[in-house]
């Protein structure tokens, strides 16, 4: 069963559209993530799917039901960012009381073994967290909400590398225990990788790639070599990238639709290209890269 449906979806601001034309649907019970630089429609896309945002065109259905202002998507939505404020006059104990009352499913045992396990202190205001600490207690409130879908708009915003890895090994056990349909949109695939299923790569608005994180991995591979013998073998190629190395070489990164064999009997080297590169390679806006700004420097 779909959980999202999403058909030519366009949400627009004054001349800028943020989401152009997305159409894509999520399965129930899967881990997508929601990949994209900066600025590509990332949290337009999650808050028009939570039901806080109208879109401006096209349709949008979640539980099969447009997801603006509907009480069914809400009671079943949970969407957690950096941007999160809360009462200050509630104490972080009390705000585990109060998402205990408000989500259903709500796991008290695993919320206060988590607030233990980070160090929370009870009487702590959310407000004077520092930022890690607080996108770890709000992590606890998306985990421990257990909603059918369940929204992480860049969760991992402060957090130090020792609590992003427990943050995402709790993710994924959590999610064997009880499956549900997790969204978590994020710039450093290379971490979150481990937990998805299916990626779904948005660029400038637009469904870029939607397809499981095992193909995506073999969805591209970097051949280098001899300039000569690349630029003549990918003369009919599709080339997502490619660079120039030292005076008289080149790698380039190709769709991996070839037979490796006679690449290598050309004295190419086939190499792979992992899902986080890839995915930068594909929504590069820039012609070459930051070395071209420095090198374009009129010399004084
Ligand atoms: N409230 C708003 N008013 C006007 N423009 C907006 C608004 N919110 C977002 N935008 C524009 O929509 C586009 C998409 O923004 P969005 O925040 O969805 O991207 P994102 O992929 O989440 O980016 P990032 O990774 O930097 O958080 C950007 O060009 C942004 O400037």
């Amino acid at each position: 069963m779909n959980v999202v449906a999403c058909k030519e979806l366009t949400k627009q601001y004054g001349e800028n559209k943020a989401l152009d034309g997305l159409t894509f649907t999520l399965n129930e019970n899967t881990i997508t993530g929601l990949i994209g630089r900066n600025g590509a429609g990332k949290t337009t896309l999650l808050k028009i799917l939570a039901g806080f945002w109208y879109e401006t065109s096209g349709d949008v259905q979640v539980f099969s039901v447009h997801p603006f202002n509907s009480l069914s998507v809400s009671a079943n939505t949970v969407f957690i960012d950096d941007q999160m404020t809360f009462s200050n006059s509630l104490t972080l104990k009390e705000l585990l009381n109060e998402a205990d009352r408000f989500y259903e499913n709500w796991d008290t045992d695993l919320a206060e073994r988590l607030f233990q396990y980070f160090g929370f202190d009870p009487y702590e205001i959310h407000e004077n967290l520092s930022k890690g600490k607080k996108s770890t207690f709000n992590m606890i409130i998306g985990l421990a909400a257990k909603c059918a879908l369940t929204i992480f708009d860049e969760p991992t915003t402060g957090m130090d590398a020792a609590v992003r890895k427990d943050f995402y090994r709790a993710l994924l056990k959590d999610y064997l225990a009880h499956p549900r349909t997790i969204i978590i949109s994020s710039h450093h695939l290379d971490e979150v990788e481990d937990v998805l299923e299916d990626v779904l790569l948005i660029n400038e608005g637009k469904d870029y790639l939607h397809l499981p994180i095992d193909e995506l991995k073999e969805y591209a591979v970097g051949l280098s070599g001899k300039s000569a013998i690349v630029r003549q073998w990918i003369s009919n190629k599709e080339v997502i990238y490619s660079q120039n190395v030292g005076f008289d070489n080149s790698y380039v990164v190709v769709k991996n639709d070839f037979e490796h064999e006679s690449a290598k009997r050309l004295g190419m080297e086939v190499s792979p290209v992992t899902p986080s590169d890839l995915c930068v390679y594909l929504t590069n806006q820039t012609e070459g890269g930051i070395d071209d700004v420095f090198n374009k420097r009129d010399p004084k």
